[in-house]
């Protein structure tokens, strides 16, 4: 039994399903699928009623110094969220104390892909009510809008350190906060983080400017223009955040899910996917795992 899925979930006994989600289980997998990609997972059914928003556009959060970056939050219901939970827990992702990160390239995996269908009527009813938008409009009109994505674990206490995002990824990045809550740091990137080809330590801003943003289980951060290129992003390593009222919010384990888009022809050029480098021109779609550094 993985022991995330006993955390989580109390028990890997399937007949729980039912339980978690009752009649409303988003994905159903027969037993007598063929695995789908050389990940040797099975397809997964959507059930289309998920796509529908059920976020409040007041729960919209913007940052007057960062340009481009926008908090959505409580944006997913508790059944998507549980949903991509146990979908990331039945697909095996953190199976082992070695795997803290999934990767998928081209097509997506149909848990993480309907967030893009959903980005888009999201921003559909934002514009309805004359709200910001989560992204620009030539974002949101892209085909496809995310093409690749992160899955990440964070055991309690474990962060992200401070990057900027490499500039193989194009503009706009939607990144979805599961189970616990943490706060993420923004700093003004320095010159040599902006145009970092791998995460690279030495490259990190020297600015004291960090402007903290708490994210739930369920909020979506969107990155764009200034947000993306200008700030780095990053998650300390601790047991507690500390807000500014003197809160303190308890860590605990977290997944979160990044979408982002290749730029040019979706090719991994170099260094940050490890042996993945020759990949992509010729398969469809791709998936690698392993211990983020
Ligand atoms: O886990 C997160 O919330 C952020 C992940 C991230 O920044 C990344 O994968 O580039
Ligand atoms: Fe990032």
């Amino acid at each position: 039994m993985s022991s995330l899925n006993k955390e989580l979930f109390g028990s890997d006994d399937e007949d729980d399903d039912d339980e978690v989600f009752g009649a409303q289980s988003p994905f159903s997998e027969p037993d007598d699928l063929p695995p789908d990609d050389a990940t040797g997972r099975t397809s997964h059914d959507f059930h289309p009623d998920l796509y529908t928003p059920s976020f409040d556009p007041s729960n919209l959060d913007l940052f007057p110094s960062i340009p481009g970056l926008v908090l959505l939050r409580s944006a997913l219901t508790h059944a998507q969220q549980s949903a991509i939970v146990r979908a990331v827990i039945d697909g095996g992702y953190f199976a082992t104390p070695e795997q803290n990160q999934t990767m998928h390239f081209g097509k997506l995996p149909p848990h993480v892909d309907w967030l893009g269908g959903w980005t888009v009527e999201v921003q559909r009813k934002l514009k309805e009510e004359g709200r910001e938008g989560l992204f620009p409009r030539a974002i949101v009109e892209r085909t496809p809008l995310f093409d690749q994505a992160i899955v990440n674990l964070y055991t309690r206490g474990e962060g992200i350190k401070s990057h900027v995002d490499l500039a193989r990824f194009a503009d706009g990045i939607l990144i979805l906060s599961l189970l616990t809550s943490c706060v993420m740091t923004m700093r003004p990137a320095s010159e040599a983080s902006k145009v970092a080809t791998t995460y690279n330590t030495n490259t990190l801003t020297t600015s004291t400017v960090s402007i903290p943003v708490l994210l739930r289980p369920g909020d979506v951060l969107s990155l764009s223009g200034p947000a993306r290129y200008d700030w780095e992003h990053g998650i300390e390593e601790r047991m507690f955040d500390v807000l500014p009222d003197g809160e303190r919010i308890q860590r605990g384990t977290r997944i979160s899910v990044t979408l982002r888009r290749m730029m040019g022809d979706g090719v991994v050029i170099s260094g940050e996917v490890e042996g993945e480098e020759e990949r992509g021109k010729e398969r469809e779609s791709w998936v690698t795992a392993g211990r983020r550094k």
